[in-house]
Formats: C-alpha cells, structure tokens, sequence
C-alpha cells in the first residue's frame, strides 16, 4: 500500500476521440513540492478535475495516504486532503482578511484540529500587514494569497494550484514562488503553471504533460535542459 500524500494509478480520461490524459502514474510524497508543466492542451486541468471529483476517470485510480479516493464526490475528496485553490477566486468580498481566514478556519477542516492559527496563516501568505483590509479591497495578487490562506486554513495534506500566477506582476508571482516554497513545509504542494519564470523559482521537482501522457518527471534544471520539452513548447513537437 502506497502512503504517498497523492498518487494516480494508470489514470486515463477521453472526451470522444480525444485522449485527454492517458495513463498517467505520478506521485506526491509528504511535504513534497511539485510543478506540472505542458502546453496548452496538454492535460493539465483534467488531470486537476480528476485528481479532485470534478470529472471521473475512465480507468485508474486516485489515492491519498494510501486512500482509494477514485469516484469520490469533490466535497469529500477535500474533507480527505485534497485542496485546491481554483484560477477564479472565491473570496468573501465584505469580510476582511482575517474574517475569510477565520470562516476557513472554522469550516470542514476545524474538525481535525490542530491546524495553523490564523496569524501563522496570515503570515504565510504574506498578508499580515493587510489583515484588516476587506477582500474587496485587494490587489489582483493578494486575493491570490487570501485564497492560498483560505485553502491552507482546512489544513490540506496536499494544496493543489492551478495557475496561481495568472495576471501577477513579475514581483507577486516571485513572492508566489517563495510563498509556494513555505507552504510546502507544511503540506504537499502541487502546481500547475505555464509560466516559467514562476516554476523557474519553485525550483522543484517538474513534471511535464504531453498529449495527455506524462513525458518527463526530473528536476527543473534537466527539464529546462531537455531538447523535447523546448521542443513541445516552442511548437515543432508532432
Ligand atoms: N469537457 C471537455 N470536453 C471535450 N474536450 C475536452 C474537455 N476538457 C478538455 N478537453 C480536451 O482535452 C485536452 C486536454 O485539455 P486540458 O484543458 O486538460 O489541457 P490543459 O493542459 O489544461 O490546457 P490549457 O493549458 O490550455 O488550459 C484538450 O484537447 C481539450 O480540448
């Protein structure tokens, strides 16, 4: 039995004829920092949606500390661990900070204890000195740490990140970098991102996605040295 935080088996989804992600067998150990890279249509977001309920595989399975979690409904994939922090934030507008932190803290996950306070969290995500500022308030940037806080506050065993850089500056998406970094001192962390200046500052280990398939598994530095993958991203791939 495996007790990788995360581990797909063999997971494979099609949408008629196209083979989306196609036996695709990764894990995710404790603690552990991973970015999953591939161009656009690579296979990203499904294996995202169906690492967390949102699509059901065709075939294979989906396992958390050992946990067959394959055909759970979302809900209950997050009460198992799996957290996700979505593209489109869904923060309470009128409540500050703290509050949305605080309603996080309270929610499903209080159950299990012994999670982060709120000012731990705060300072996590780098929003201690905007704790009393309203969600609605927020830069483009910080709402993206709000919501990393928020996800962190029901104290997922593995945070996963869907392109959490998408329309920062250049300097959010470096502190997103560092902010992924300690995040991962806590739980797993696993993103998806395009942008490689931030999986450039991760620094962690890639995978990469292509047609579906996994195509390399290595460190960044192999990976960015890797002719195929620049290849795939530069578009001379077949
Ligand atoms: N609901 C769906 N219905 C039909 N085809 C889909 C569906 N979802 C994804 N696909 C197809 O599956 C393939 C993989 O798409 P996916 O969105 O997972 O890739 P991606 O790597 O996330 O791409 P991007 O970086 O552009 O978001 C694409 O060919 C896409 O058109």
């Amino acid at each position: 039995m495996s007790d990788a935080a995360l581990e797909t088996r063999n997971l494979a989804k099609s949408f008629g004829g196209v083979r989306a992600t196609r036996d695709v067998s990764f894990s995710v150990g404790a603690k552990e920092l991973v970015a999953i890279i591939g161009p656009n249509g690579a296979g990203k977001s499904t294996l995202l949606n169906l690492i967390t309920g949102v699509i059901q595989p065709d075939s294979g399975q989906v396992l958390t500390a050992g946990k067959d979690i394959t055909g759970w409904k979302p809900h209950h994939i997050v009460r198992a661990g799996i957290g996700r922090k979505f593209q489109v934030p869904s923060t309470f507008e009128d409540l500050s900070v703290r509050e949305n932190i605080e309603v996080s803290v309270n929610g499903p996950g209080a159950a299990r204890g012994g999670g982060m306070s709120v000012d731990t969290i705060l300072e996590r995500v780098s929003l201690t000195a905007k704790a009393d500022t309203l969600a609605c308030n927020l830069s483009h940037g910080h709402r993206q740490w709000l919501e990393i806080g928020m996800v962190l506050a029901i104290r997922p065993r593995v945070l996963l990140l869907d392109e959490p850089t998408a329309g920062m500056t250049p300097e959010e998406t470096a502190r997103t970098a560092e902010i992924a970094r300690e995040v991962a001192q806590v739980c797993s962390v696993v993103a998806i991102e395009h942008d490689m200046s931030f999986v450039r500052a991760l620094d962690c280990r890639t995978v990469v996605l292509h047609q579906g398939a996994l195509l390399r598994d290595s460190d960044f530095q192999t990976i960015s040295e890797d002719e195929e993958v620049r290849d795939i991203y530069l578009g001379r791939h077949a």
